[in-house]
């Protein structure tokens, strides 16, 4: 059977409506609407072409970058779209560049942290690019320990000005992407020095450039860090370093809506809590979570096409060979994966929700729930950025031997995401940060101030911590109520069970420090919770179009019994399951998978994607992989002659030697 006819008898075997589920996917109506549109005017246009990145030099790739750039800009301002459209116009651009740093990074810190005149000043220039930003605070010694930094602003009152100095090597600003070749401004963190006192991390708009040859200014030396991991891939980035050699600025530069530096050098701290000043790196997490799982979808849509049309034994008499995909092992690594990419998409709704609630309370002067938002947007961004590098690997096996091809697209898509797990902080140490939260939270317990938001369930303590699941068959496994207990119960005691290890030390922070590794598995079981109570609360909403809410459910507990099956260790440990009801467990998840099958590839078709954006030959939409790989091999420049260069002096002289003389 042909590729094409495999995925159209495929789709004919789906038993739910699929527009009804684009719409479920995207969100809204409205939402999914945009998304088409801009995925579809973005494939249309020849200057967003990406089939050569891989055989660009570095130079040719940055270039086509700037270029891809410029025509974008062009294109957002001649039809007018809006700041929604042409983001995810940038989006389905699919080439990671400055303009990332300058609309996420930059402008949204001049907005969270400058006061009235400053975003007056500096916002308009942004907005129509007239000057070009990036975020620089990691420096080359620090980048997790944020009150480590070592760049020095100091205030001159003689001059009414701030010298930015780097003391160290360690102190050259390392990473920020945007900063090597293009950014003409930077938001620059460094420590506030005023009357020989340091006054911690404070940010600072500076000019980096000049705008008119774009040489740089006088005391700052910048350049591009290097080449980075996998061809193509996050080398179109120009990630930077940056020394300042005693650079003035003027003091109304320094970023002051949190604290302020007065013309006689009196530092006035802020009345609000000084962790605002990381608001800018909480609101790119919260889009991480989003962006893990369209990035998580496009792995997926790609193993799960090609799975459909890859044939593998089975035939007798020479009949046709069994699809891959009906390997329950290809199942049971494939699925669980489809079935994270929907979780995903649902916790980042809800997480976007939760973040612009905080961000109007914060503007109501309500700080109650920052930390919630915080250790809910950095476990998340930890949670799920971890899942989706491992799912994407796993996608590349899944596709055999043609999945480590470039034309697969999924190396590529490993090598720009992979380093999720480390920008906008550390997986593991934004864990620590929700184990932190997560110990302040039981140790509040006693005290009667019953925990809100995610931490709710740990106000039922007497009950988690002594229940047992009343699991008693493999279809009780589909009871919400039931599921949610047994990831509950685990979280808690998981966390609970770190808690009274602490009390075994003198020292909390020394405690702490011993017991990293065990804290990092209660933050994770915490964040594996949120997932799935989110998800499960999705399915009680109104959701609209045949057979959808059913596709959910079966999604959901495939998301939440694979977890089970992951984690069986944490769940038996604590005594939140038996191994029977583990075991039923088992045998639910085989059964979703059952039912998950005939609609697996109308599943990944909901994710609307475009072949341009998916970039992949395995990939495809219409299935014909094998005719197209062809032609993907032929393009390669070893392809341009027969007898490659280099034949003359290397490989005719192996052949042409003379053995006699040889073995002599
Ligand atoms: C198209 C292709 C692009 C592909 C990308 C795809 C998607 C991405 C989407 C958007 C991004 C766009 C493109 C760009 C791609 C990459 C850009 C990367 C940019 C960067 O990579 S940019 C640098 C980021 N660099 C970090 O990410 C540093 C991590 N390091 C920290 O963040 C801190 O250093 C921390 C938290 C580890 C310790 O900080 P610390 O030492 O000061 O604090 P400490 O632990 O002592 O905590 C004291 C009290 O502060 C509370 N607290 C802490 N943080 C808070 C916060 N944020 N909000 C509210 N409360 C907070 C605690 O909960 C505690 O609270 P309490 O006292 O109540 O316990
Ligand atoms: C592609 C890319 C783009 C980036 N873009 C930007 C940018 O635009 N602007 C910017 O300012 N920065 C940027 N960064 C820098 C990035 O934010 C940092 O690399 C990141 O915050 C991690 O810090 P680090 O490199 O210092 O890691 P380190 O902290 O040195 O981590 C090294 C190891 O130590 C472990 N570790 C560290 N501290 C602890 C701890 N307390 N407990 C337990 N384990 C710990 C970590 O888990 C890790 O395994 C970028 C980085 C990358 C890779």
């Amino acid at each position: 059977m042909e590729g094409d006819d495999n995925l159209a008898h495929e789709r004919n075997k789906a038993e739910f409506d699929v527009n009804e589920m684009k719409i479920v996917w995207a969100g809204s109506r409205q939402a999914f609407e945009v998304s088409n549109r801009m995925s579809r005017l973005v494939a249309s246009d020849p200057v967003f072409d990406k089939s050569n990145r891989a055989v660009m030099t570095r130079k040719e790739l940055f270039k086509n970058t700037l270029r891809k750039s410029a025509h974008a800009w062009k294109l957002i301002n001649e039809l007018c779209l809006s700041d929604e459209e042409s983001t995810i116009f940038k989006y389905f651009m699919d080439q990671p560049g400055f303009l990332d740093l300058h609309w996420r990074m930059f402008v949204p810190a001049i907005k969270g942290q400058g006061t009235e005149e400053q975003k007056q000043k500096w916002l308009p220039l942004a907005n129509k690019m007239q000057i070009i930003g990036c975020y620089a605070q990691t420096e080359l010694g620090h980048g997790s320990n944020v009150q480590g930094l070592e760049t020095t602003a100091t205030f001159n009152p003689q001059t009414d000005q701030f010298i930015l100095h780097s003391p160290t090597q360690t102190s050259s600003k390392w990473w920020p992407g945007g900063l090597g070749k293009v950014s003409t401004h930077a938001v620059v963190y460094a420590r506030l020095i005023t009357n020989g006192k340091d006054h911690g991390v404070h940010g600072f708009i500076v000019q980096l450039r000049n705008l008119d040859d774009h040489s740089p200014l006088p005391g700052i030396t910048i350049g591009d860090i290097g080449v980075k991991f996998g061809n193509g891939a996050y080398n179109s980035m120009d990630n930077g370093f940056l020394m300042f050699d005693k650079f003035c600025i003027p003091r109304d530069q320094m970023l002051m809506r949190l604290s302020k530096v007065t013309r006689e050098g009196k530092y006035v701290p802020s009345d609000v809590p000084r962790q605002l000043m990381y608001g800018t790196m909480v609101s790119v997490r919260q889009t991480i979570v989003s962006n893990a799982s369209v990035a998580m979808a496009r792995a997926v849509c790609i193993a799960t096409r090609y799975s459909a049309v890859r044939r593998q034994f089975g035939s007798q008499n020479g009949g046709v060979e069994t699809q891959v995909i009906d390997y329950k092992t290809q199942q049971n690594r494939l699925f669980p994966l489809l079935a994270s990419a929907y979780a995903f998409r649902f916790v980042g709704e809800w997480l976007k929700w939760l973040y612009t609630d905080v961000t109007q309370r914060l503007e109501a002067s309500d700080f109650a729930t920052l930390p919630e938002a915080h250790a809910c947007t950095a476990g998340l961004k930890s949670m799920t950025t971890s899942a989706t590098s491992d799912g994407i690997e796993e996608c590349r096996k899944l596709c055999g031997g043609h999945g480590y091809l470039w034309c697969s697209g999924l190396p590529e898509l490993f090598a720009v995401y992979v380093p999720a797990c480390t920008y906008e902080g550390d997986n593991v140490v934004l864990q620590l940060q929700v184990a932190r939260f997560l110990m302040k939270t039981v140790a509040q317990l006693s005290s009667g101030n019953a925990p809100a938001g995610t931490t709710a369930y740990m106000g039922r303590a007497k009950h988690l911590l002594q229940c047992r699941s009343s699991i008693q068959k493999a279809e009780d496994w589909l009871n919400p109520a039931m599921v949610l207990e047994a990831f509950e119960a685990r979280a808690l005691r998981m966390a609970v069970s770190c808690a009274n290890n602490l009390k075994k030390f003198e020292n909390q922070e020394q405690g702490f420090s011993e017991l990293l590794a065990d804290l990092v598995e209660a933050g994770i079981a915490h964040c594996q919770l949120i997932v799935v109570s989110k998800f499960i609360a999705k399915l009680e909403r109104d959701i609209k179009g045949k057979g959808v809410k059913n596709q959910l459910k079966n999604l959901c507990y495939i998301y939440a019994l694979h977890l089970i099956h992951k984690h069986l260790g944490d769940f038996l440990s604590t005594n939140t399951i038996t191994p029977e009801q583990a075991s039923l467990a088992n045998n639910q998840l085989r059964s979703l998978y059952s039912q998950l099958r005939p609609n697996a590839v109308a599943l990944v078709d909901a994710f609307d994607y475009t072949d341009h954006y998916l970039g992949s030959v395995l990939g495809r939409y219409d299935g014909n992989v094998y005719p197209k790989l062809f032609e993907e091999a032929l393009k390669d420049p070893l392809n341009d002659s027969v007898v490659p260069d280099g034949y003359h002096e290397y490989i005719r002289p192996f052949i042409k030697q003379d053995l006699r003389s040889a073995r002599l």
